[in-house]
């Protein structure tokens, strides 16, 4: 008994440090997704038939152990995609498989543990249990395709189910370490009418506190607890029909003298009625069954079996927190058609019985009764019958309560241990395979997101040995750069400064002297027709004139393009010398018979052609003096001094066509 206790207590304490390790581990994953890393969510499949057969990792000191081999992809990124081994853990590590990329997998030290040893089957540890998302209900809800799907799944949507996942599995960790500290077990007493059920309770209380008769009596579940839990007072709790019950609200129950248990139980007509007796145990913890500081047992004195009770009872049983059914059954009698019924149901529910065979000291022929009673229990519940010498007790609580009794101090032993045997399995081992479930959840995203994240360090730091001695010759180099490019800029300028005065001032001076401003073929002055066309022959001469200054303009137009065009070869030739190779070049194009415009529209067309970025604008100044019928109006004076007439027009206009 006290190894059962304290094999029970050890483990209820290492899965007490487990859940709280558990805790930390979740809320560190939740404040590094979201502070510091997107988590990523992987996903595992299968690789083709041929590659996906188990490999066999082998050395001299290990000769098994076996890996399986997944491709490895990311619901967001389904770009990613590369090759994982799964190799299962070693007993006694919390963790069930470890996720290493293939290039590690060689790496890794070998065990020589055979695969019976893992907690979590390999293909299962594939797959997520606790944080398995369906992502399905992306934000449409809609989509059924894959690729539909991944493209409304960002990176961070994911990591915010994720943390949801997380929170939701925080508070389910918190309701597994209450169930775990939960010390209350709830043990139901049923059998026969009038099998002896109450003066077994009272047995096992060492006092007569269940109403006792020949005839049916018991009519009600009671509910026994230490009276510990009720501020040590010994009271009858009267449970509503309809409204859970708690201690702290009287609007819950009616309360009741304990004296009072007989008559309200013979009076009761309602099957379902719940009472709660809080009884004071004057033993000792170690003699206590009620309050024994490992499990405070609760006994449930359930109605006797029949038509009426018998759906209430099973129901009752059923329930989650009930961790043991007690049943009672006469030796006189045997097992009743009631009986044999719940028994059936009852074993499929819950495996294991405990069975009192009461009133046996009566029973003359001991040994019979003892054969016939167990070839019933393993029809009715094998697994019970297996187990007999612990689950299956001959008693008889009326003497036990009047004298001292081995069998029935057997009993109470075998009942404390098979409570906690039944609390081991009903409230330690549901926590103990959530956090299993959930550290392998754990571990296939740690495993997967450190191979994301191994990748990317990898790019970032070659990246950044590409990046660092670029950016030092760029450092290095940016002044000498400036220096060239603004010599660049002025020579450019400075020279198509002077080549524009030069053509124009030349221009305007051969003008002044009556001659065309440029020598061009195909434009010569107008021969003199005569006294009779003086008119207009001042008109053509005036015109040709302008038109061969308009001829200048468009030389040094030409002459600054070709100086410009020059001096943006020297640019990107600087560019070249200076930017390293695999720095992304300029793609401005420079176009140089789009300067000198002041059309935008013709130079979004331009652009629009060249598809390129365009500098400059697109024809000439367009200043077209040969064109403009202001300056082609003749006057009296043009006749008598064409030449004193443009050395005015042209030495007011000389210094804004420099400006050109
Ligand atoms: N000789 C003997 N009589 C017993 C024993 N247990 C119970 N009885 C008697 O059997 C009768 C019924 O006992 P109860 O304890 O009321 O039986 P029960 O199963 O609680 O009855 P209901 O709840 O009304 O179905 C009473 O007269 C008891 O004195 C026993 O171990 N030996």
């Amino acid at each position: 008994m006290e190894d059962v206790q304290e094999k029970y207590l050890e483990q209820k304490e290492r899965l007490l440090g487990a859940i709280d390790s558990a805790k930390t581990i979740l809320s560190d994953l939740r404040i590094f997704n979201r502070d510091s890393w997107v988590v990523r969510y992987p996903q595992l499949r299968d690789q083709s038939a041929e590659e996906s057969t188990p490999v066999e990792v082998s050395t001299s000191k290990a000769p098994k152990r076996k890996s399986i081999r997944r491709s490895l992809s990311f619901a967001d990124d389904p770009t990613f995609q590369t090759d994982v081994v799964l190799t299962p853990a070693r007993k006694g590590m919390a963790r069930s498989m470890t996720l290493a990329s293939i290039a590690d997998e060689t790496a890794e030290e070998q065990s020589n543990e055979e695969d019976e040893d893992r907690l979590v089957a390999p293909s299962d540890a594939a797959d997520f249990h606790v944080f398995r998302l369906d992502l399905k209900l992306g934000s449409h809800g809609s989509s059924s395709s894959p690729a539909a799907l991944v493209s409304q799944l960002e990176k961070a949507s994911i990591a915010n189910l994720l943390d949801d996942r997380i929170g939701a599995s925080m508070n389910h960790i918190n309701k597994l370490r209450q169930r775990v500290e939960d010390k209350s077990s709830k043990v139901l007493v049923t059998g026969d009418l009038n099998a002896g059920k109450s003066t077994f309770v009272n047995a096992l209380l060492k006092r007569e506190v269940m109403p006792v008769d020949q005839q049916p009596c018991t009519t009600a579940f009671c509910e026994v607890h230490d009276a510990a839990d009720n501020d040590g007072k010994e009271e009858l709790h009267i449970l509503k029909e309809g409204i859970p019950y708690s201690r702290e609200d009287e609007s819950t129950y009616t309360r009741a003298d304990l004296s009072e248990l007989e008559s309200i139980v013979s009076e009761n007509e309602n099957v379902q009625q719940m009472l709660k007796v809080y009884l004071r145990d004057a033993r000792s913890p170690t003699e206590s069954l009620l309050s024994n500081g490992i499990v405070d047992i609760s006994l449930i004195d359930a109605p006797g079996l029949n038509r009426d009770s018998m759906k209430t009872t099973a129901v009752f049983a059923r329930q989650e927190e009930i961790d043991v059914v007690v049943f009672v059954v006469s030796a006189e009698n045997h097992f009743t058609l009631s009986a044999k019924e719940f028994l059936w149901n009852a074993s499929n529910e819950k495996a294991y019985l405990f069975i009192v065979v009461n009133k046996y000291e009566q029973i003359r022929d001991k040994a019979k009764c003892r054969r016939l009673v167990l070839e019933q229990i393993k029809q009715l519940s094998p697994r019970t019958f297996e187990d007999a010498e612990d689950l299956v007790h001959f008693v008889d609580s009326a003497s036990a309560f009047q004298k001292d009794s081995q069998s029935f101090e057997n009993l109470e032993s075998s009942l404390r241990s098979f409570v906690l045997v039944k609390r081991a399995k009903s409230k330690l081992t549901p926590a103990s395979t959530y956090l299993t479930h959930l550290l392998s959840d754990v571990d296939l995203l740690v495993g997967a997101n450190a191979i994301v994240a191994e990748t990317e360090l990898e790019r970032a730091l070659e990246d950044l040995n590409r990046s660092r001695p670029v950016l030092e010759k760029m450092k290095n180099g940016r002044e000498a750069l400036d220096e060239s490019l603004e010599h660049v800029e002025e020579a450019g300028s400075s020279r198509s400064r002077m080549r524009t005065k030069e053509i124009l001032n030349d221009a305007l001076v051969r003008v002044g002297q009556g001659k065309l401003g440029v020598e061009v073929s195909g434009l010569n002055m107008p021969s003199y027709p005569g006294f009779l066309g003086i008119w207009e022959y001042a008109r053509e001469v005036r015109k040709t004139l302008l038109t061969s200054v308009d001829i200048a303009v468009k030389l040094a137009e030409d002459e600054a393009r070709k100086i410009t065009s020059t001096g943006v070869d020297k640019v990107f030739q600087l560019g070249e010398d200076h930017l390293p190779e695999g720095v992304e070049r300029s793609r401005r194009v420079f176009m140089p018979e789009a300067m000198f415009s002041t059309d935008k529209l013709a130079r979004k067309k331009a652009r629009r052609q060249s598809g390129a970025l365009l500098a400059g604008g697109v024809y000439t100044l367009g200043i077209s003096l040969g064109q403009r019928p202001d300056m082609l109006e003749t006057t009296f004076f043009d006749i008598f001094d064409v030449q004193h007439q443009f050395r005015i027009h042209f030495s007011d206009k000389s210094s804004e066509e420099e400006g050109c």
